[in-house]
């Protein structure tokens, strides 16, 4: 079932938690809500799942309005952080628990409600266990349970809220790895939260980056991190490098390094977004004539496993920055702590400040860099 989020606004008193929220998930696909604390994710959850009301907007499962659906007719699967399974039930009840409580009329047989239950137990790999208590399963297998009991019900779709958040991170990896392959096998259209960008680009077929009420961009894993449509999401996604700097007469300058600005680019601040493996060192100056290139001293080195990364100083801006590559190339490189090399800039993305709005980040707008 497809889910479509038009134009939410979610307000807490004077507390805009969600702001205009628009937001299309097609049907089949797994997608994480990722950002920060305080983003408004979980909110925007509960407003599909139907636990909570908003100021202005609609929600629409395969077009069809449910804004006003009450949580019980939206026929949601809903997971929580904390596994909130019935202690005083053994597994299989705890599974059964959305079967059993329904009315006569809509209500399973009791030989339906133990098939369904089985099958969900080989789905979800604990066979044998029907019989134990919550208190008997490791944090991996209660969520599984409760994984279990939320398909049990056969939802439209699941909503996952840190479904894998109190767990060591082995049974993350574990867990995340079987919820892929059971979204594999069952299609269902699969909506998460997590402020784990790891856990969102390994599982989710889409991403959707929310910060403080606003969706910030929707894209594949690879389009928000190699594309990522403003300074939020950069650095918010993986390492990232800040030069500051100034755009005048069609030039870029973040200190030394030199850059060919688009025709028609507004002057004025700017800065240089980079992500750390982007940065080119060599230990001589490069052969190319353009002066995208800076002089930088090592002030540390950290090996990283396969990885090699250098915190690095620049000698005409003095700003600190990363370099990261692999150990290979930092074996043929033989520098050390304290050398002084060239690190050529590449893949940069310039934002200009505008003048216009007000807001810091995400006010500034994306300039095309030809060297
Ligand atoms: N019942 C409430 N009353 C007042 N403010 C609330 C209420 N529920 C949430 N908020 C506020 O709304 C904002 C968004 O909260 P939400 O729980 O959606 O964030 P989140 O992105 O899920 O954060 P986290 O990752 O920490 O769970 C927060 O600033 C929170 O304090």
């Amino acid at each position: 079932m497809s889910i479509e989020v038009v134009n939410i606004t979610k307000s807490y008193k004077n507390f805009t938690a969600l702001e205009n929220v628009n937001l299309h998930i097609p049907e089949g696909e797994l997608v994480a809500l990722l950002g920060p604390s305080g983003s408004g994710k979980t909110t925007l959850l509960r407003l599909i799942a139907g636990l909570e009301q908003a100021q202005q907007g609609s929600i629409l499962f395969n077009g069809e309005d449910n804004t006003n659906r009450d949580v019980r007719e939206r026929k949601v699967g809903f997971v929580f952080q904390h596994y909130a399974l019935f202690r005083h039930m053994n597994i299989f009840d705890n599974i059964a628990f959305g079967l059993t409580v329904r009315s006569r009329k809509t209500r399973p047989s009791k030989e339906e409600i133990r098939e369904k239950v089985h099958s969900l137990l080989r789905l979800v790999q604990l066979e044998g266990l029907a019989h134990r208590y919550p208190s008997q399963l490791s944090g991996g297998q209660r969520q599984r349970v409760a994984l279990a009991r939320a398909l049990a019900v056969e939802p439209k779709f699941l909503l996952l809220d840190e479904p894998f958040g109190a767990l060591d991170t082995k049974v993350r990896q574990e867990l995340r790895r079987w919820l892929r392959h059971l979204h594999g096998k069952l299609g269902l259209t699969i909506l998460f939260v997590t402020h784990d960008q790891e856990e969102a680009m390994e599982l989710a077929d889409r991403v959707v980056v929310m910060n403080e009420g606003r969706v910030e961009q929707v894209g594949s894993p690879e389009e928000i991190y190699l594309k990522p449509a403003n300074p939020f999401v950069y650095s918010f996604l993986g390492r990232v490098n800040l030069f500051r700097g100034r755009i005048q007469n069609g030039r870029i300058k973040l200190g030394e390094a030199e850059f060919t600005a688009e025709q028609g680019v507004s002057e004025g601040p700017a800065i240089g977004y980079m992500r750390p493996h982007d940065a080119e060192v060599s230990l001589h100056p490069p052969q190319s004539a353009a002066a995208t290139a800076v002089q930088a001293h090592i002030e540390r080195i950290t090996l990283l496993g396969p990885l090699v990364r250098l915190e690095l100083r620049r000698l005409d801006t003095k700003e600190v920055f990363e370099a990261e590559m692999g150990r290979q190339r930092f074996l043929e490189l033989l520098v050390e702590e304290g050398d002084v090399v060239y690190v050529t800039l590449n893949n940069l993305s310039i934002y200009v400040e505008s003048e216009l709005q007000s807001v810091p980040t995400p006010a500034l707008t994306p300039v095309h860099v030809t060297v």
